[in-house]
């Protein structure tokens, strides 16, 4: 073969194959789009979108009708609504390569945080450093390292809880904010006018503020944002102005305080420290400081809000279904005994103990519309066309709903994920609470187990039981939510008190060890 015949051959090759991908192309724009709702000409489904209501539970109320993948637009934007685990599974996590991406968030980027993983882009340097740290650290094995913080803070809760006896749901608020901010910066907190509490709190309300990540109107015309504030459709970048030097303060103070300390020889062990340690002398770059700031932020803001809130519904749980504390009760009396709190190595021989934490998950899954994938190349499922530039929705909410999975899934039933052998309903894990693919939330291991020891040692220690009103009637608290990014139980009256005098004075010891 001569040269000119070679190149003749690998150019019609080529062309071949630019024809086999324009007509692929074009036959898969012309197979149907995922159906939806009807929505408004032009503006799509601006106005059908539940905004107010539980978004999830609409959106699984469609899906009967439309199916476990649907669509919706919004002024021309695709966003598919995935329905069931195995819809999320099949696209998320199997066909990971082009699902992985987030959608654009200006309004979260005005504030700051940009810097966090959960609006980094996939395709992106900075992307690969941050979630190298978070493998690194919060892997299955590499939690371990931080189960003392846990098992003291679980200690130091069910201590207030004693003597606060009503605060439930701040004290456990308080009880998730001390184990970010000793996991990230090695800062243990000790009273309510602490610091980093104030600035974790204000950082973390700066996400009632911004709306739908991904679905304002900022985030649909970014150009937008360069108007003035009086133009329609402007409030949220105004907003998301006011609030950046709060999330900046979030993410700068901790930093900076850390490696003070650690010029003087004083930080205390924690991510930040090992980070800076790890790169020695070396002479950070901007994009260096700003990776370690979202790193540690990152602990911060992905598991205060979302261990909280499940911890929270564990109290409400044990209020409207006092049989499933009973039950958990006596597994931690048979196993534990009365004579000593729980550890993380009893785990294994408490499986109703870990059953109430799967439903704790299952039941009102704290993100319950999970956090928007973004697809990055055209894609066919099932016969459908999904276009390239989709935001998917994974609705967690719906999944956790799911009757075909879960029987009565309104129902807290810890029962449930026990296997039929011993009386359960060999119901599956509910998985979905942490996300899909590569997007997974990474603090997962570090959340279960920080959600795990806080039930165990309230099983083993305290009661809760309902508040009475002024004529003694119990109060039976609604099950009604706030609704965000994150879904927070609103707040609810209940008693907590010590199961008994050996359990009180099992706690009052165990805090009196905790070091200064
Ligand atoms: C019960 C507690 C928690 C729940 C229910 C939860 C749930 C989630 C969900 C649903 C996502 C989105 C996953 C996706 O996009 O598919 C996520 C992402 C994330 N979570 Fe969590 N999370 C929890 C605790 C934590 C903790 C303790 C941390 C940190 C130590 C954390 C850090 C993050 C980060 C950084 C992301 C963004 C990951 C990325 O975009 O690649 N979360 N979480």
């Amino acid at each position: 073969m001569t040269l000119a015949e070679g190149c003749l051959g690998a150019v019609s090759t080529g062309v071949a194959i630019c024809l086999l991908y324009y007509f692929i192309g074009n036959s898969a724009r012309r197979l149907p789009l995922p159906p939806g709702p009807p929505g408004d000409p032009i503006i799509g489904h601006l106005r059908s979108l539940p905004q107010e209501n539980e978004p999830g539970k609409v959106y699984h109320e469609w899906a009967k009708k439309y199916g476990d993948v649907m669509r919706v637009t919004i002024l021309g934007r695709s966003m598919i609504i995935l329905g069931s685990q195995q819809a999320a599974t099949d696209l998320l996590e199997k066909r990971r390569g082009i699902y992985s991406d987030r959608p654009d968030t200006p309004v979260y980027d005005i504030m700051g945080w940009s810097v966090n993983l959960v609006f980094t882009k996939y395709a992106s340097t900075r992307f690969r450093k941050l979630k190298r740290v978070f493998q690194q650290t919060l892997s299955q094995n590499g939690c371990v390292q931080f189960q003392q913080t846990q098992i003291e803070n679980a200690h130091i809760l069910v201590n207030d809880l004693m003597k606060n006896k009503g605060d439930y749901v701040y004290l456990i608020g308080r009880y998730s904010t001390s184990i970010s901010m000793r996991i990230a910066y090695g800062h243990q907190i000790r009273s309510d006018d602490d610091e980093y509490i104030k600035i974790g709190t204000e950082g973390a309300n700066s996400f009632l503020v911004g709306g739908t990540p991904g679905a304002t109107m900022i985030d649909l015309f970014p150009i937008l944002k360069h108007f003035p504030a009086w133009f329609p459709g402007t409030h949220y970048a105004e907003t998301a102005r006011t609030w950046k030097p709060v999330v900046d303060r979030m993410h700068n103070y901790p930093y900076d305080v850390v490696r003070e300390e650690m010029a003087r020889g004083l930080a205390k062990p924690c991510i930040l420290a090992a980070e800076l340690q790890r790169r020695g002398e070396q002479v950070l770059s901007d994009e260096d400081v700003s990776v370690l700031k979202g790193v540690a932020g990152a602990v911060h803001a992905g598991g205060t809000e979302t261990t909280s809130a499940s911890l929270a519904l564990f109290a409400m749980a044990m209020l409207l279904y006092p049989e499933c504390q009973k039950r958990g009760q006596e597994e931690v009396d048979r196993v534990v005994g009365r004579d000593r709190l729980p550890t993380f190595e009893d785990k294994s021989s408490l499986p109703y103990v870990s059953c109430i934490v799967q439903e704790i998950l299952r039941w009102h899954p704290s993100v319950p519309s999970g956090v928007a994938h973004r697809s990055t190349e055209d894609d066919i499922y099932r016969g459908m066309f999904i276009p390239k530039g989709s935001v998917v929705i994974p609705n967690i909410r719906g999944i956790s709903l799911d009757e075909n999975v879960y029987k009565n899934p309104t129902d807290f039933n810890p029962n449930r994920f026990l296997p039929k052998s011993v009386g359960g309903n060999g119901e599956p894990v509910f998985s979905a609470a942490f996300g899909f693919g590569r997007r997974i939330c990474p603090g997962k291991y570090l959340a279960l187990r920080s959600v795990w020891i806080a039930v165990a040692t309230m099983l083993s220690t305290v009661h809760i039981t309902k508040a009475k009103d002024k004529h003694g009637n119990e109060i039976v608290p609604p099950l009604e939510f706030e609704h965000g990014l994150i879904s927070h139980i609103k707040n609810f009256p209940c008693n907590v008190s010590a199961r008994s005098e050996t359990a009180h004075n099992l706690v009052v010891d165990a805090v009196g060890y905790i070091d200064g």
